[in-house]
């Protein structure tokens, strides 16, 4: 009896779990025009419940009429993307993947607010020191007691929704991205390489990106 009891709510539990996570974990706030060099996005906010997270998104042309959107879905990197460090490649594949969607004058990118893999800016100037040291960018990581790559990717799927956005032509080299993305319900009808800035500050942080991760990145192959 407690067993068949104990079914029942773990059933409801499971119900509840599938439809709270686009009601309740993400609100959309606000929406205005940004301005940039290349094109004027509109540019909208999303609030994260459980952590207060600031999630943006930048839209530009007519993403809701049906045809697959070109898009980035870029990880938070204050370094790379602010401070022009050279560490990374995520700074210029940012910039890359706007002056795509300006190009084409269609197009979203999703910026999650996810920074250092989901470690966190404090943790990853920790993992910079130990890949000072000798460590690479996976071993640091474990080094302080977290997976290689914490990132969920849930909810891009709210975002896109907000805006009609039913499939993506993705501009990334991560695989897995394209495959959680799929496996949300977001179809990835072209995968689109951005490989840019190699140079020799990161060229060990994207053969590990390659090797451990995975990445498509072709020099690496
Ligand atoms: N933990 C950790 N995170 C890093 C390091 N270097 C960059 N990052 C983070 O890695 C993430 C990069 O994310 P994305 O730009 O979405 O790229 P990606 O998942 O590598 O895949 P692409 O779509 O191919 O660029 C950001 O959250 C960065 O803050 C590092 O050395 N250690
Ligand atoms: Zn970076």
């Amino acid at each position: 009896m407690y067993g068949a009891d104990a079914g029942v709510l773990e059933i409801e539990k499971a119900a509840i779990e599938q439809l709270a996570p686009a009601v309740q974990e993400l609100s959309y706030v606000a929406s205005s025009e940004l301005p940039t060099p290349w094109a004027t996005f509109g540019i909208h906010v999303f609030v994260e419940a459980a952590t207060g997270k600031e999630h943006l998104m930048l839209t530009l042309g007519d993403v809701n009429n049906g045809e697959p959107v070109l898009a980035r879905v870029h990880s938070e990197c204050l370094t790379g993307d602010a401070l022009f460090s050279q560490r990374c490649d995520c700074g210029a594949q940012l910039e890359t993947a706007i002056k795509a969607i300006a190009t084409e004058g269609r197009g979203a990118l999703l910026y999650m607010r996810q920074e250092g893999r989901g470690i966190g800016l404090v943790n990853k100037i920790r993992a910079y020191q130990l890949q000072d040291a000798g460590a690479d960018t996976v071993e640091a990581n474990e080094q302080l007691g977290f997976p290689a790559d914490m990132r969920r990717y849930d909810l891009c799927k709210p975002m896109l929704d907000h805006f009609g956005i039913a499939s993506l032509r993705l501009m990334t080299n991560n695989p897995r991205k394209v495959s959680t993305l799929e496996s949300l319900g977001v179809p990835v009808v072209e995968r689109i390489p951005i490989q840019v800035n190699r140079n020799p500050f990161n060229e060990n942080y994207l053969s590990t990106k390659a090797a451990k991760l995975g990445h498509w990145l072709k020099e690496h192959l």
